[in-house]
């Protein structure tokens, strides 16, 4: 047998060659093929791929955020508002070029890398956590300028979950493993819904709790709530920021997973339905309201670019179980480069928190967020909606309405009714003060955000000082008597003077 395979072997064939050369020849012609043919196939596979992604979405009908007002309270507000967006003005040409980096850097079909990886992702907020990004030159997102006087937490690892470090920032997630997290997005798990998608509750395969955005089926709108939210906080850290865990992109699917924000939101606390557990106490308001104050400060002051939050409410404050406040829901963030003085964009927001001068010219920038912010301590020291049409017609527009109050001496009557522990006189007309030049019609008259923290954090102390003594002893007050009487604030001079890097040096003080 042995012998005849070798007599088969050395024969000649008709070539000149013997059998067993050319068998070798054979051989390593098919492998040159395997070898030729491999990377065209890979190149096909890809190809196909991207195809599916681009698939045509869209059944879920659009929801707009885009505001359509009208003359409410004697606040001058635009009547509709159409697409501007993306006109930039100061030549930020931040939406387009810096979206394809971070497309790219997602892995979202722009980078080779793409297809080489996972088609989902999940961030990981690693060790070096936000501070990683700081350097990350090829990064779209905003690096930091400042940490500790901000608030800055590190970002601890999320134990037992898939490690992906090729971002620098982040794991990733498959939609199987939110699938699962989250029951297969059972009704049980909802936790709202907004005007971009839907929020469930979930528990990631190590015990972390989760908060999973689904964002609509709207391919176009998903992507770009979906860029903006990463973009604006996937390389921020701050303890008053809901934290992005992670994202998920796959096929027409985009979800954002973040920390769960366990005690509701302060919309719930005010007026919906997180007051059954009791009514929201005045040093737990301040304690909120401070904590938003810091994040915008942190986002405005802070980072470059600089990140205008855009919709600033009470239902994008969530709470966490020691009442810290953590601001949510980017996906109408903007960012704004240094020297920048604002970006024209289409009028988003939310009725009633938007700034006059946005609203009527759709020119943006941070002082709108501080209009807002103005709007929600208002909100806070008074329990009311900022437009509320089932009051008197004067009193529809808590702006409007509040101005009214302090012009005829009656500002003590404006505090929550609600509140069993009333707060002290001092704090107060410290509360109406800051929200007073917060809401100021002229943008370049209200205080920066980091200006808002100090002021509030100097009424700590009075306002502890006067607690004992605080039932009942608000007397009357008007617009000169919260100036008189708001210890040494000088709203016009004082507070305000700002540092090389345009923070306040001046401290606010009691
Ligand atoms: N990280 C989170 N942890 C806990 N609850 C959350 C979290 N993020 C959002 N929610 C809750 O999910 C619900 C929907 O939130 P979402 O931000 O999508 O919409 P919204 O703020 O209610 O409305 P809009 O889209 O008009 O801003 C809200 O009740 C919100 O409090």
């Amino acid at each position: 047998m042995a012998s005849a395979l070798y007599d088969f072997l050395v024969k000649q064939t008709s070539i000149g060659l013997r059998v067993w050369v050319v068998i070798g020849i054979c051989v390593i012609a098919l492998i040159v093929l395997i070898l030729t043919l491999l990377p065209v196939w890979i190149v096909f596979r890809r190809k196909t791929r991207r195809k599916f992604d681009k698939f045509p979405v869209s059944q879920i009908p659009n929801v707009s955020k885009e505001i359509t007002v009208d003359k409410v309270g004697g606040q001058s507000l635009a009547q509709s508002f159409h697409e501007r967006e993306g006109t930039v003005t100061n030549s930020h040409k931040y939406s387009e070029k810096d979206s394809e980096k971070t497309l790219a850097h997602l892995a979202m079909g722009k980078s080779s890398e793409v297809d080489t990886l996972s088609q989902c992702s999940s961030v990981y907020h690693n060790d070096r956590g936000g501070s990683s990004h700081s350097g990350d030159e090829g990064s779209s997102g905003p690096s930091r300028k400042a940490y500790s006087s901000y608030g800055l937490v590190s970002a601890s690892p999320l134990v037992g979950l898939p490690e992906f470090s090729h971002l620098g920032w982040g794991h990733w997630f498959t939609l199987r493993d939110l699938e699962y997290a989250t029951n297969r997005f059972s009704k049980e798990n909802v936790l709202g819904e907004g005007g971009y998608g839907v929020v469930y509750r979930g528990r990631l395969i190590n015990g972390t709790e989760v908060a999973v955005k689904k964002l609509l089926n709207n391919l176009g709108q998903a992507e770009k709530e979906f860029r903006v939210e990463v973009e604006a906080i996937g390389h921020v850290r701050h303890k008053n920021l809901v934290r992005l865990l992670g994202y998920c992109i796959e096929g027409i699917h985009r979800l954002l997973v973040y920390e769960y924000v366990n005690n509701g939101n302060l919309e719930q606390w005010l007026h919906g339905a997180m007051r059954q557990r009791g009514v929201l106490s005045w040093d737990n308001r301040i304690k909120i309201i401070l904590g938003t104050a810091k994040a915008l400060a942190y986002l405005h002051e802070a980072i470059e670019p600089k990140v205008v939050h855009r919709d600033i409410k009470s239902s994008n404050i969530l709470i966490d179980d020691e009442f810290n406040a953590k601001i949510s829901d980017f996906g109408l963030a903007k960012l704004l480069g240094s020297g920048k003085s604002h970006v024209t964009t289409r009028v988003m927001g939310t009725f009633g928190y938007v700034a006059p001068e946005y609203a009527n010219t759709g020119l943006l920038n941070e002082k709108s967020d501080v209009y807002s912010f103005g709007v929600l301590l208002l909100e806070s020291v008074t329990g009311r909606d900022p437009v509320d049409y089932g009051r008197p017609a004067n009193e529809v527009n808590l702006v409007e309405w509040l101005k009214l109050m302090v012009a005829s001496r009656r500002a003590e009557e404006v505090v929550d009714p609600s509140l069993e522990e009333k707060p002290a006189t001092r704090a107060l007309k410290r509360a109406l003060l800051i929200s007073l030049r917060c809401v100021d019609p002229d943008s370049e008259k209200r205080p920066k955000m980091g200006q808002v923290v100090r002021m509030l954090e100097a009424d700590e102390v009075p306002y502890r000082e006067d607690r004992r003594t605080r039932r009942g002893q608000i007397g009357s007050m008007d617009i000169e008597s919260l100036r008189e009487n708001s210890g040494s604030v000088d709203l016009d001079n004082k507070v305000g003077a700002s540092d090389s890097e345009g923070r306040t040096s001046q401290r606010f003080q009691a």
